[in-house]
C-alpha cells in the first residue's frame, strides 16, 4: 500500500475544500474542541491531572500506578482467581453475561436487527483477532481469523482499528481489501482505488472515492518522535520495558516488567511528559500510550469511515464493533448513543462497558464471524433473489 502524494493527499482539518469532496459533511474534526488543544475527557480515557501551574503531580498520587494495575490481570491476580476456585469466575461470569449477552447466544436479536440494514465491521486487532502475548512483536492471527476476516471484506465493508501503527497492523493482517486505522484511528486508509470496483458486491464501497488517507494528529509526528526517543532512553534500565513505535503513539510496555518496579515505568514517562503539554497520557492492557491532545479515538475514526463509506446518518446500517480493549470503549460509546450499531466486547472476565454483547475470546469472535456473516450474506442474497 503505497501512498503517491498527488494521489492520495494528507488530509487534515485544515483542508475543508478536499473533506467536502470527499463527502464527509458532518463537521467531525479532532480540533473541535471549543477552547481549542485541552486534555479531552473521553469515556474511559484518564487525563493527566495538573495543578494550575501547569506542572504534574507526583505520579503514585496522580492515581495512575492504581490505573497501571487494573489495566490487565496480573499473574498474581490469576492465580487467586484460580485458588478460589474456577466455580466462583464461572458464577461472576455467568452473571456479568446477564448485563452483556454473548453475541453467539443472541443470534435471533442481532440478526433481527440486521434485517434490511445493510452491514459494515469494524474489529479491533489485539485481543480481538489475536490473542494476548506477552511480546508485541508475536501477536500473530491465525490463518483461520485470517480466511474468516478475508471472507467478509469480500461482502461487506470491513475495517481494523488498532492502537498499533497502520503498517504494522497491516503487515499482521496482511489482507488488502479492508480499510484500516491504526495509532488509534489517527492514520486511516482505504483499500487500493482499483479495489473499489463497480462490481463489487458491495456498491457502498465505491463512496470512498478519494479517500486514501486521513491523518488528522500529522503536525505531532515530530514531537511523537522525540518522545518516543525520550522514553526508550529513559526506560532501558528497566528490565522487561519495551517502547513501541505506533507512529502517531507511542507505547511503553510493562507487561514484563516485575510488578514491583511499575511505579518506576509511570513516573519516568510521566516526567518526559512535563516537557509536552500537547501531548496526553492514556492506557491499554499492560501499556502506557503518549498520544497527541487532539480531539480524535477510535469513535471518532469510526463516525469517519461510516460518512467517507457514505453510511453515515442513514438508519439502514447496521454497524458491529469487536474490541477488547478500553480504547475501543470510544468506539461503543459512539454506536451506542447515536443508536447505530453495537459494539461487542471480547473479554473472559467482567468488566464495566459500554458494548451490548460480549464474546469470551478471539476463538469466539472466528465463530462469531463465520456463523453471522453468513448468515447475513444469505439474508442479502434472498432478498436481491426476491427482487427480481
Ligand atoms: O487497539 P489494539 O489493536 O487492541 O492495540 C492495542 C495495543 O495492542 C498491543 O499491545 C497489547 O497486546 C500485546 C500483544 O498481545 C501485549 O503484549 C500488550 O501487553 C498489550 O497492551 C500493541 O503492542 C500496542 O501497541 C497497542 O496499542
Amino acid at each position: 500500500m503505497e501512498l503517491k502524494p498527488n494521489l492520495t493527499p494528507v488530509l487534515t482539518d485544515a483542508a475543508p475544500l478536499t473533506r467536502s469532496r470527499l463527502g464527509v459533511s458532518s463537521g467531525l474534526s479532532p480540533y473541535s474542541s471549543p477552547k481549542g488543544a485541552t486534555f479531552p475527557h473521553h469515556g474511559p480515557f484518564l487525563s493527566i491531572p495538573r495543578k494550575k501551574t501547569g506542572i504534574l503531580d507526583d505520579f503514585r498520587s496522580s492515581g495512575w500506578l492504581d490505573a497501571m494495575k487494573c489495566s490487565s490481570p496480573t499473574r498474581n491476580k490469576v492465580s487467586k482467581d484460580l485458588n478460589h476456585g474456577i466455580g466462583s469466575h464461572d458464577a461472576a461470569y455467568s452473571t456479568w453475561l446477564l448485563k452483556f449477552p454473548s453475541a453467539l447466544a443472541s443470534f435471533d436479536q442481532i440478526t433481527n436487527c440486521a434485517k434490511g440494514k445493510k452491514i459494515a465491521l469494524f474489529l479491533d486487532y489485539d485481543g480481538t483477532l489475536s490473542p494476548i502475548v506477552d511480546n508485541p512483536d508475536c501477536a500473530f492471527m491465525s490463518d483461520n481469523m485470517r480466511a474468516a476476516v478475508k471472507k467478509v471484506a469480500e461482502y461487506f465493508p470491513t475495517a481494523i482499528i488498532s492502537g498499533r501503527r497502520r503498517d504494522k497492523v497491516y503487515e499482521f493482517v496482511g489482507l488488502s481489501d479492508l480499510y484500516y486505522a491504526g495509532s488509534h484511528g489517527m492514520d486511516i486508509i482505504g483499500p487500493p482505488r482499483q479495489s473499489i470496483s463497480d462490481d463489487h458486491p458491495d456498491s457502498d464501497k465505491k463512496g470512498l472515492g478519494e479517500l486514501n488517507l486521513f491523518q488528522p494528529a500529522a503536525e505531532f509526528l515530530p514531537m511523537i518522535d522525540e518522545v518516543r526517543r525520550l522514553l526508550k532512553e529513559c526506560t532501558k534500565d528497566i528490565e522487561g520495558a519495551t517502547v513501541e513505535n505506533n507512529k502517531f503513539c507511542a507505547s511503553v510496555h510493562y507487561r514484563n516488567v516485575d510488578e514491583e518496579n511499575w511505579h518506576i515505568v509511570g513516573q519516568r514517562v510521566y516526567d518526559v511528559l512535563k516537557g509536552y503539554p500537547r501531548l496526553r497520557l492514556t492506557h491499554g492492557r499492560m501499556v502506557l500510550e503518549v498520544r497527541p491532545v487532539i480531539d480524535w479515538d477510535k469513535g471518532k475514526a469510526v463516525t469517519f469511515l461510516l460518512e467517507s463509506l457514505g453510511l453515515g446518518n442513514r438508519d439502514d446500517v447496521l454497524t458491529i464493533y469487536v474490541g477488547d480493549d478500553r480504547t475501543d470503549e470510544d468506539a461503543f460509546k459512539v454506536l451506542r448513543e447515536a443508536n447505530k450499531g453495537c459494539g461487542i466486547l471480547v473479554s473472559p472476565s467482567p468488566k464495566e462497558s459500554n458494548a451490548v454483547y460480549s464474546l469470551r475470546d478471539p476463538s469466539e469472535v472466528i465463530l462469531f464471524i463465520l456463523i453471522y456473516f453468513v448468515c447475513f450474506f444469505f439474508c442479502r442474497w434472498t432478498a436481491s433473489e426476491s427482487d427480481r
